[in-house]
């Protein structure tokens, strides 16, 4: 495989920053790491997402005798990602600096205000790329990291009028090199469009989860699918979302009045049930979100599919889903999607493979030959 770019620094070795670098160096780059978290940044060297770039007794960066990076992702926490930036343009001349964090409004900002200052030159602006992968999880830090994590994900791309041709151009390889799709728009645009395809499910999921704190257990113990594919992103980090929804806050709050309308509207029907158009406005509700939700697209952004789900019971055992998958490989089945669903109570798990529909039959027999429960 061919690197994509032969020597990076990633400052910011969290979630992210360990992603990336964990894929990069699975493509034959040479992957520099700093973290002023000495502990998240042992960790990311620790799983081999790259060596550790040197600094001084302050923790500053200091020159390298080996080959000076060609690219610096900045994978720091949104509000200190501007900072980040501008002192890598400095402290890197040569470089690309591309950043990757969830807002890019603010960030091209306080680029453009360390021109207006002086603190770095308009040549030195234009080799900074925002871009923005969309892929994560809802846990931060090294330990959560996956190389893998950009397979077949959008990742955003936003450069302004001064943006130099060949920096979009390395962040873009690089982007593709991990295995994302590149999708190139403004910064505004980016912005508007991650307020709701991003920001609100999270303040969705948020507020549904918060209902819970002080929920029986009993109740709890009767939880299906239901609660949680609306809840997982409930559990990201305070920490990071306070950066990004108050960054992002006037994209928002536009969205979230509409939210406050539709709901108003449903208390007021839900208040008189019975009343004529009351069941109406039940089903229009219902009927409104099944329209949006046929539109998001499905895997390598193509129209949705709906797949067909082959349930396999499996022991809680470690093995089991292993030993499931070789099964399927056997069978020659490609899986598209795949989720372990786990019943309180019981020492079994149900594997759910998704598969295109003309496959479920042939996979259900394949399965069941080799002697699974299939559901
Ligand atoms: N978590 C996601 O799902 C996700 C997805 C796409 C983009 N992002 C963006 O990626 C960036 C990193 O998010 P994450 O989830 O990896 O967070 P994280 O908390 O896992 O990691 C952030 C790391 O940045 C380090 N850091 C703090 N200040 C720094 C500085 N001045 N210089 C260098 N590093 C510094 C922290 O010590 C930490 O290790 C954020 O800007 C976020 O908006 C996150
Ligand atoms: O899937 C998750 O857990 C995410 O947090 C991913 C997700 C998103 O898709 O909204 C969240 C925020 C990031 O800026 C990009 C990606």
């Amino acid at each position: 495989m061919t690197a994509p770019v032969s020597t990076v620094l990633i400052r910011g070795t969290g979630l992210l920053g360990t992603s990336i670098g964990l894929g990069l160096r699975a493509r034959g780059t040479t992957v520099l790491l700093h973290d002023p978290s000495p502990s998240a940044q042992a960790v990311a060297q620790d799983i081999g997402a790259g060596r550790a770039y040197p600094v001084d007794a302050a923790g500053v960066l200091i020159h390298d005798d080996g080959p000076s990076p060609e690219v610096v992702i900045v994978a720091a926490p949104p509000d200190v990602t501007g900072q980040v930036v501008v002192d890598s343009l400095r402290r890197f001349p040569a470089a690309v600096v591309m950043d990757i964090a969830s807002v890019k409004v603010q960030i091209a900002a306080d680029v453009a205000e360390a021109v207006s200052e002086g603190t770095i030159t308009a040549q030195d602006a234009a080799r900074y790329v925002g871009t923005h992968p969309m892929a994560g999880r809802e846990r931060s830090g090294p330990v959560a990291a996956r190389g893998a994590l950009f397979t077949a994900a959008p990742w955003v791309v936003c450069p302004n009028e001064h943006t130099a041709p060949e920096a979009v151009e390395s962040a873009e390889q690089l982007a593709r090199a991990l295995g994302a799709t590149v999708y190139r728009m403004g910064a505004e645009e980016h912005d508007a469009s991650v307020a709701l395809i991003s920001h609100l499910p999270q303040i969705a999921a948020s507020l549904v989860a918060s209902r819970l704190q002080e929920t029986p257990a009993g109740s709890l113990a009767l939880a299906g699918n239901g609660l949680r594919d609306t809840t997982r992103i409930a559990a990201s980090d305070p920490q990071l979302w306070v950066q990004i929804l108050s960054a992002n806050a006037p994209q928002i709050v536009e969205i979230l009045y509409g939210v406050r309308e539709d709901l108003n509207r449903l208390i007021g029907t839900m208040e008189q049930p019975t009343a004529p158009g009351s069941r109406l406005d039940i089903a229009q509700l219902i009927a409104e979100g099944n329209a949006g939700q046929a539109r998001i697209p499905g895997k390598h952004g193509a129209p949705p599919q709906a797949f067909a789900v082959v349930t396999v019971l499996v022991d809680d055992t470690p093995g089991q889903i292993a030993a499931v998958l070789a099964d399927v490989g056997e069978a020659g089945v490609n899986v598209e999607d795949l989720r372990m669903d786990h019943s309180a109570g019981y020492e079994v798990g149900m594997l759910e493979i998704s598969v295109v529909p003309g496959h479920k039959q042939e996979l259900t027999d394949a399965l069941t030959a080799r002697g699974w429960k299939v559901v």
